[in-house]
């Protein structure tokens, strides 16, 4: 499942996230790929470490982590730290599949869903474009500034060169309770048939007590750490 949903809505929030974005120091981005990808990958990566960066990946980590289509979609039990990258001049990332662990000790994750959070106006870059090559289809995304999508780490992707202006992304990997991705879009189906529900009925209804419990209960047979 390859899912857009909107996080950021007004483009005094996207224009405030810029103006700090832009303060940031910047180091090639080879340097957090793994060995393969790191042959492939022509960006910039923001350095999060100082103070500013950190309070930066805070409010990027809670629009993501905090946004309720992402979890009713991605059952996050783990996110990874996030990146931030800016690509310009012909810079892309080359096709390439995610490292399926990250992170090290008690932050050692699997990656079962990677997300882009972009961040500029689409009409501001050419090129760019986030391309997911699933089983049997290529699909190619380039949506508002604001807007997550989110898609399976097992799948090979690549970011087009950039051929005008600057494309500044956000990017990030969730563990997910539900490892399964099928699993994953039948729970997701169902949580939206409950939201959908409870605008016509009673949440003490038998209907919706059964849908309560069955997702409940399919939770507790697929959740897996
Ligand atoms: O910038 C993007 O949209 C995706 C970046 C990516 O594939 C990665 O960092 O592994
Ligand atoms: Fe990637």
């Amino acid at each position: 499942m390859i899912l857009t949903v909107r996080a950021i809505e007004d483009t005094a929030a996207l224009d405030a996230l810029a103006t700090r974005i832009d303060r940031l120091e910047w180091r090639d981005g080879g340097a957090t790929a793994g060995a393969t990808a790191k042959a492939v990958k022509r960006n910039l990566q923001a350095v999060l470490s100082g103070r500013e960066g950190e309070a930066l990946h805070g409010d990027l980590m809670r629009i993501v982590a905090d946004n309720a289509v992402v979890k009713a979609a991605a059952q996050p039990h783990r996110f990874s730290r996030l990146l931030v990258s800016r690509t310009e001049g012909e810079g892309h990332y080359g096709a390439h599949v995610d490292n399926a662990l990250m992170g090290k000790g008690e932050d050692r994750m699997r990656t079962d869903i990677s997300f882009t959070l972009f961040l500029t106006p689409p009409a501001e870059y050419e090129g760019g474009e986030l391309v997911i090559h699933a089983a049997g289809m290529t699909q190619w995304v380039k949506p508002q500034a604001g807007e997550i999508v989110l898609y399976p780490s097992s799948s090979i992707h690549e970011v087009r060169p950039v051929t005008s202006g600057c494309r500044i992304a956000c990017v990030g990997w969730i563990e997910s309770w539900i490892a399964d991705q099928g699993q994953r879009e039948m729970l997701f189906d169902l949580e939206n048939l409950r939201v959908s529900l409870r605008t016509q009925m009673s949440r003490q209804s038998a209907e919706l007590l059964t849908l309560d419990k069955t997702i409940a209960n399919l939770m507790r047979m697929w959740g897996r750490r």
